[in-house]
């Protein structure tokens, strides 16, 4: 995290707290995306080339670390709006700081995208579609709200609502202790939901995972814990709400449009998409231990695909499929899969391979030693463990056209009649 440091800096007319900025702004550098070139369907934004700063004030010019991060201190402004009061996060496009708006007098979320070209394209990508998204009502409980977003010394800077801890952040905090089924039907059915609802507007968000989806509220309650190995873990904390949303829209793929081949976190990656076929759904509804196995065997690699893309078992895609033929298939007497360009990885047709000379022992020990599906499931769920081992299935099934979409997995049993 950044440091708590205040430095101080000279006060320049252009951080002067007295007149609030218009809505839409560019303060420092003119932008270097063309909005009308990616497709941009909100009227506004065609006309903000034409905008400049007001009184032609430029804000001081600031070096940015050699990430191309802004770099700040916390306390200091941004924009004359906005304080800036922590570090929420941080991905591969930017960091999210905690702001106080002193406008609308309340806590925001502020996107502070890299200076570097390819993010700030993926900005303007990621603010079209959450101006899509918000043409409908649905998407104010879905997903995050923008509430609007300017151009700060060569910065995209975001503006959301603030939301709560990932679901991946609270795992972790909470020592990978799985959640209730309950609440893992209540998580479910509402991803499904945003991403039926993308999928409606033929979008398809690509990097669906535990840090991409964010509990409404950050308050919690502590319960008696289940398992007692150690003197910290008699209690769990579990959300006081199940309200979540959908974050990180800058990776999303139109559906009619022209993208790339690969997508998504490596190891939430679909079998297609890792065999060159891309097709939509990538669903994840297991909490506890399969978040904390697919980290565990390794350290963070840093190779642009995101902040949760770890070394280690799963490091390549034909570990990944080996993951999931372990997880989801071992045993089963079917493994149907049909895909042209996917032949290296496999052996008599139906066994997934392993790739000669490019695998450890200790990983492929790593994802032997993974619980199966059922297994997994039968730990936690209890009555609802057939129908969630059902739903999980059809869910993963490797033939996508086989594969439940999100809206028949919302008429799944699981969801339609709980026990
Ligand atoms: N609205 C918000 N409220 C609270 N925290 C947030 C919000 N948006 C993002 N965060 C925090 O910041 C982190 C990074 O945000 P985000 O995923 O949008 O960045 P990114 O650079 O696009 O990430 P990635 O590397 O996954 O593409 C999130 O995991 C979350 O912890």
């Amino acid at each position: 995290m950044e440091s708590s440091r205040s430095r101080k800096r000279p006060r320049q007319a252009y951080d002067d707290p007295a007149a609030p900025p218009p809505e839409r702004e560019v303060v420092g550098p003119a932008l270097l995306v063309d909005l009308r070139g990616l497709g941009c369907t909100d009227a506004d934004s065609a006309t903000l080339w034409t905008q400049v700063p007001r009184g032609g004030a430029s804000p001081p010019w600031r070096e940015d670390d050699r990430d191309g991060h802004y770099v700040f201190d916390l306390g200091e402004n941004l924009t004359r709006r906005y304080k800036i009061l922590s570090k929420m996060g941080e991905g591969t496009f930017g960091r999210v700081l905690e702001c106080w708006d002193r406008e609308t007098r309340e806590y925001v979320a502020i996107k502070v995208v890299r200076s570097i070209r390819k993010y700030r394209d993926a900005a303007m990508i990621e603010i079209d579609v959450l101006n899509r998204l918000s043409e409908n009502e649905k998407y104010r409980s879905l997903c995050v709200q923008i509430q609007r977003w300017f151009d700060y010394r060569n910065h995209i800077c975001i503006v959301f609502e603030k939301l709560g801890p990932s679901l991946y952040d609270f795992l972790k905090r909470n020592r990978y202790q799985p959640f209730p089924v309950e609440l893992v039907r209540e998580f479910g059915r509402q991803l499904l939901e945003s991403v039926a609802y993308m999928h409606e507007l033929r979008l398809i968000h690509t990097d669906l995972k535990p840090e991409n989806i964010l509990l409404v509220s950050s308050e919690y309650i502590k319960v008696p814990s289940s398992k007692k190995s150690s003197q910290d873990e008699h209690f769990k904390c579990l959300p006081k709400s199940s309200a979540i949303k959908l974050i990180d829209f800058g990776s999303t793929a139109f559906d009619n449009q022209e993208h790339n081949s690969i997508v998504s976190t490596r190891h939430y990656r679909a079998p297609e998409i890792i065999l060159g076929n891309l097709v939509i759904l990538k669903a994840s509804l297991l909490g506890g231990s399969i978040v904390s196995n697919t980290r565990e065997s390794g350290t963070p690699s840093n190779d642009g695909e995101g902040s949760g893309t770890y070394t280690g078992a799963y490091d390549t895609e034909s570990k990944c499929c080996n993951f999931m033929e372990t997880l989801v298939y071992r045993g089963c007497s079917y493994m149907i899969f049909i895909c042209s360009s996917a032949q290296k990885y496999f052996r008599r047709a139906t066994r997934l391979n392993w790739p000669e000379g490019a695998v450890s022992r200790e990983s492929i020990r790593a994802v032997r030693k993974l619980d199966r599906l059922k297994d997994l499931v039968s730990r936690s769920a209890d009555h609802s463990r057939a129908a969630l081992v059902d739903l999980l299935y059809g869910l993963l099934r490797f033939e996508p056209s086989e594969r439940l979409s999100a809206q028949e997995a919302l008429d799944h049993p699981f969801f339609r009649n709980p026990t």
